[in-house]
């Protein structure tokens, strides 16, 4: 079986900008994948190139085991893209907007589809209101209802919820775990961590155009984070130099340290006490993946 997506020596230049500089990555077909980094780290540069709207400077990319330059069609007939901005024809309205873009395709009879996708999406009151009348969050759903017109088996999904309220962007998952769940291989990109850490499997962290990891979420969560103890104090402390070292962060009366074993709380309360902190309150945090995220690209 091919893998859904397979990146291989990957580069891209703009002008004198390495937007891509080397990358590798396969995802298996049914994985619901991340693609986190920060602002600039080339994650819509890779979409484009998997998409063929941009050409790599080297390397190959695949979706489904079709070339997404020798055998565009197949490739671009494999994915589905939800683009960052909202692009789309003012003129038209859902449904003709979903029509044309079956055309595209060359998919004749696909209004059952699309009224499905339309119901899924709560978007049936909207579809013969014209695109350019739709709030941002409703653009947003229009799009995704648009890569998914031709029953594509893989989806790529760049920052689908920006913008997108909290209930909408629940329905959204939902819907989007549903797919996953009839085999569709899903990828996401989003500055969202809490959710990338909820839905995803794997995750690939990209920073100016490298991976710098790529791991399942468990082991990345166990690997570069751990859970954390935030004390807020009556007044500052000077702590002895061990305790001090455990610190991750301090801030005025804040202070926090990170931990593995909820057996080590103790001597940690008991370390700040002894140096002559007064506890006002205290609480408890888990590994997540903006530990992971914050710890990686430091160190990278
Ligand atoms: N068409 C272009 N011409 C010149 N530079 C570009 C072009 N497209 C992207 N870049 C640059 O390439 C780099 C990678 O951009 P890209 O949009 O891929 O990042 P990103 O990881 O998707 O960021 P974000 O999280 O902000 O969406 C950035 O420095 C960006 O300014």
């Amino acid at each position: 079986m091919s893998p859904a997506i397979r990146i291989a020596g990957v580069t891209k230049r703009f002008r004198s900008l390495q937007a891509l500089a080397g990358v590798d990555l396969e995802i298996g077909q049914g994985e619901f994948f991340g693609l986190l980094g920060p602002n600039g780290a080339g994650k819509t540069t890779l979409i484009s190139c998997l998409a063929g709207l941009g050409r790599p400077d080297t390397g190959t990319l695949e979706v489904m085991g079709h070339d997404v330059v020798r055998d565009y069609r197949a490739a671009r007939m494999a994915l589905g893209v939800v683009p960052q901005e909202l692009v789309f024809d003012p003129f038209f309205s859902v449904r003709e907007m979903l029509r044309i873009q079956s055309g595209y395709f060359g998919l004749k009879h696909n209004d059952d589809w699309i009224d499905e996708i339309l119901h899924h999406l709560d978007l049936t009151p909207k579809a013969n209101a014209n695109m350019r009348m739709l709030s941002g969050g409703m653009k947003r759903r229009a799009l995704v209802a648009q890569a998914l017109v031709h029953r594509p088996p893989v989806i790529v999904l760049d920052e689908p919820t920006a913008g997108v309220d909290v209930e909408l962007r629940q329905g959204l998952w939902q819907f989007i775990r549903k797919l996953n769940e009839d085999g569709h291989t899903i990828v996401l990109t989003t500055h969202y961590l809490e959710e990338a850490e909820t839905l995803c499997g794997r995750i690939a962290m990209l920073k100016a155009g490298r991976i710098v990891a790529l791991d399942t979420t468990a082991n990345l969560l166990q690997r570069f984070a751990s859970h954390t103890l935030t004390l807020s104090l009556a007044a500052p402390i000077v702590l002895p130099a061990p305790l001090a070292a455990r610190v991750s962060r301090a801030e005025g009366a804040e202070l926090a340290f990170g931990f593995d074993s909820f057996d080590e709380v103790a001597g940690l309360l008991e370390g700040v006490r002894a140096a002559g902190g007064n506890v006002l309150d205290m609480a408890l945090g888990k590994p997540d993946m903006e530990q992971v995220f914050v710890g990686i690209m430091n160190q990278n």
